[in-house]
């Protein structure tokens, strides 16, 4: 008998879990790495994580731990999801700790401010692995229809196919459907920029202004989102894929998305301080919007819906004065 793949995963916020339950139903043995000792003992008394996915029973092959040596021990998977913001300084730490042959797997959707790096690329900066082995996870997949077992589609990417296709088998379960993916740079990106997007959608959403702004938002969120892709060497037809396109549609139009209800927030009229109180969990956007703004520049192209979302959140723009000046940007041909 085979033995059986493992993973450890870091950490159990909602898609970290969620995750782990993809991996377990697909025959891994999971380790997942809690920051606070009472969400492991909770995850492994109990099968449940209280704090992030409250009522949902995870696998008996999914144990929690606060110690990230036993996690990373032998693991043939080192699944990272964390705030993206905060990647570099945790990595740095578990880097002497990782398992000599083990494949990195980011789960993050950010561009890290200042360096305007994607996750890949900061997995690489902090472990020097190279990028045969590092591989991304991302897609339509919010974390509370996963793991309610509601069927999702996938992308997993990485630069060796070979790697894809096993990481590929280690995830794909009845209700969660995986494909590979050789372009990194664009499953990545149109997993950051959709959460940007998706604030700007929430926001029209929160003002009423309607299904044909959000459609106009999508499409040329879309549009300007490839743009940025090609300028970094992406394949434009992974933006109209389940990275691309796909996770937009989700991200736009489901109350689960925290990057949509941050948005439908401020839209509603509330300040900046008041949205973040109210949001428990990571809404990658916010803080993206800078980096992916910051990248679009240092490469020039031009980002206005982004541009726009950050006026919004961090320059304290009224959105109905920023609606105004989207509207009356210079007439141009649709493909550019
Ligand atoms: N939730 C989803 O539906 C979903 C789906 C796909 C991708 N993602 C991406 O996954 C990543 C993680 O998101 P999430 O939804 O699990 O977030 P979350 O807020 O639910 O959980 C974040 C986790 O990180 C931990 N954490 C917070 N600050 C930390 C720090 N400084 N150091 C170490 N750990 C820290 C928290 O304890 C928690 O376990 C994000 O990049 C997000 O875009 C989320
Ligand atoms: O809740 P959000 O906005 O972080 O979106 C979650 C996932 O990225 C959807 O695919």
């Amino acid at each position: 008998m085979s033995k059986a793949v493992k993973a450890a995963v870091f950490s159990a916020g909602s898609w970290g879990t969620a995750f782990s339950m993809v991996l377990a139903d697909a025959g891994c043995d999971v380790t997942l790495w809690a920051r606070r000792a009472e969400v492991a003992e909770a995850i492994n008394t109990t099968r449940i994580n209280p704090d992030y996915l409250p009522g949902v029973e995870l696998p008996e092959n999914v144990r929690a731990t606060t110690e990230p040596a036993e996690a990373l021990a032998d693991a043939d998977f080192t699944v990272l999801s964390v705030p993206s913001q905060t990647l570099r300084a945790n990595l740095a730490e578990w880097t002497p700790l990782l398992a000599p042959d083990t494949v990195l797997v980011s789960l993050m959707k950010g561009v890290e401010l200042g360096s305007t790096m994607r996750m890949s690329e900061v997995v690489e900066d902090v472990t020097k692995v190279g990028r045969d082995r590092i591989a991304v996870v991302t897609g339509p997949n919010l974390a509370r229809e996963i793991a309610a077992r509601m069927p999702a589609a996938a992308v997993v990417a990485c630069t060796d196919e070979a790697v894809a296709r096993r990481l590929q088998a280690a995830c794909h379960t009845p209700y969660f459907r995986p494909y590979t993916n050789t372009d990194v740079v664009g499953c990545e990106l149109g997993g950051a920029v959709k959460n940007v997007i998706g604030l700007a959608v929430g926001i029209a959403d929160g003002m009423g202004l309607g299904d044909n702004a959000k459609g106009s938002l999508i499409t040329r969120g879309l549009a300007e989102t490839t743009r940025l892709g090609m300028a970094l060497g992406a394949d434009p037809l992974t933006f109209s894929g389940l990275a691309g396109l796909g996770d937009l549609v989700a991200t736009c139009s489901s109350p689960l998305s925290r990057n949509h209800t941050f948005g439908t927030n401020l839209g509603k009229g509330m300040t900046l301080e008041e949205t973040i109180a109210v949001t428990k969990q990571t809404a990658e956007g916010v803080k993206s919007c800078e980096s992916v703004a910051d990248l679009a520049r240092r490469h020039g192209v031009e980002m206005p819906i982004t541009e726009t979302v950050v006026d919004i959140v961090h320059e304290g723009k009224p959105p109905v004065v920023a609606l105004k000046e989207l509207m009356s940007r210079s007439a141009k041909p649709e493909r550019r």
